[in-house]
């Protein structure tokens, strides 16, 4: 049969192809729950997991977030079963498999190496987990085939790894994992060694297929648009710990610290004291540089020590009567579909550094005296004593 013309990308993989092809027959959904308590792990002496509890629904895609060194990849091996935790469980669909060896958890892995057999052709490779499996040879055929139609991979069957393009192996490497339809697919930078073009056509496809089979999959990252773009919710995660897990616009709208508040897209941060209560409930936070900004409702006393922390395109130009403190832009960038600038506020301690501000209209001059505000909504209200 001739290979079916694709339609996503210039690679050849068609996602939707590839989705429907690996499509389990019967089941519509055939991703698992995942349930994580009190995991850790110590090396050493030194915890870099730290008690990690979290609930992963079945078909939902949870991305792990976070700085180098922070404990992504060590929980991932810990639910793989490649790392043994110290304590805590792992259990799938309410079973606990936290003894199980990775061979027996039956989950599918994807990692930034593609880790395909040198030796073996592309066939022999997405073969290898079928016939791990037991599947019949006539099987084995008919599914290989299917899948590396489906990916547009049918005429390099016969070559080996080392004769295809880094994406070509990535796809591979994909192809062998979906191939047995593992209900949960644990994935670590999986797109780290590709070229930004061939990455996010790669997001989409693996997005698409995820949903179309309803895979429950845990993904590491530290690239905050990739797990935006992928994820159904992130935990973001700092010192062996989540900092929070939550849906991408639930940390964008409300970080529950200001790391995740500064981590996810930047944050401005304003020092002040909160003000006497109005009768709106709002909290308003004055601010140490002067000016009043109005923030959501905190649960904080007033005359406690506070941090306002503001997205850079958040921030707001405005006349001098609606501004909420006063300053000058110290640089102003063109990045193409918005500018850049810096505000240098008014009464600002030494040492503090400029407001971060984006707009896409008509941006000021460096010099140029400017006043500046937030809607409450935008604003965040951090105790003084909160790191991050
Ligand atoms: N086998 C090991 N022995 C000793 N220390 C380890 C071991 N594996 C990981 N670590 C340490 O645990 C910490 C967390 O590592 P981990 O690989 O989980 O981080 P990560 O968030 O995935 O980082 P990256 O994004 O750089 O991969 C690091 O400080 C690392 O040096």
């Amino acid at each position: 049969m001739p290979e079916r013309p694709t339609s996503l990308t210039a690679g050849g993989l068609s996602a939707d192809d590839l989705a429907a092809a690996l499509a389990p027959r019967s089941s519509p959904l055939t991703g698992k729950s995942l349930s994580v308590t009190g995991l850790r792990k110590s090396y050493g002496g030194t915890t870099v997991v730290d008690g990690v509890d979290m609930e992963i629904a079945a078909g939902e895609f949870v991305t792990f977030l976070g700085s180098s060194g922070s404990g992504k990849t060590t929980t991932l091996m810990m639910l793989a079963g490649f790392t043994e935790p110290d304590s805590g469980t792992v259990s799938v669909d309410g079973r606990d498999i936290t003894g199980l060896n990775p061979g027996k958890r039956d989950f599918g892995f994807v990692f930034q190496q593609y880790l395909l057999f040198p030796h073996m052709t592309v066939e022999e490779n997405v073969a290898f987990p079928l016939q791990l499996r037991g599947v019949s040879k006539a099987e084995i055929r008919r599914r290989v085939g299917e899948t590396l139609q489906a990916a547009g991979l049918s005429k390099f069957a016969g070559r080996k790894p080392r004769e295809l393009s880094g994406g070509q192996q990535q796809r591979v490497a994909l192809c062998r994992v979906l191939v047995y339809r593992p209900p949960i697919v644990l994935m670590d930078e999986p797109l780290g060694a590709l070229d930004k073009k061939l990455r996010d056509q790669m997001q989409t496809e693996i997005k698409t297929i995820q949903r179309e089979l309803g895979l429950t999959v845990v993904y590491v990252t530290h690239d905050q648009e990739e797990a935006l773009v992928l994820s159904d919710r992130i935990a973001i995660m700092k010192d062996g710990r989540i900092e929070q897990f939550d849906t991408p616009r639930g940390l964008f709208e409300h970080p529950r610290t200001p790391f995740v508040a500064d981590f996810l897209g930047a944050a401005n941060f304003l020092n002040g004291k909160v003000e006497e209560p109005a009768a709106d409930g709002c909290t308003r936070v004055r601010l140490d540089t002067g000016g009043v900004l109005t923030a959501r409702e905190h649960p904080c006393v007033p005359g406690q020590r506070v941090r306002a922390a503001v997205r850079p395109g958040k921030l707001r130009l405005v006349s001098a009567e609606e501004g909420c403190c006063t300053g000058t832009v110290e640089t102003a960038v063109y990045v193409g579909s918005l500018t850049r600038i810096s505000v240098r506020l008014d009464g600002a301690a030494p040492g503090t550094p400029p407001l971060r501000i984006e707009t896409a209209v008509a941006p000021p001059r460096v010099g140029e005296r400017v006043c500046v505000t937030a809607e409450r909504e935008d604003v965040s209200v951090f105790d003084a004593t909160d790191g991050g």
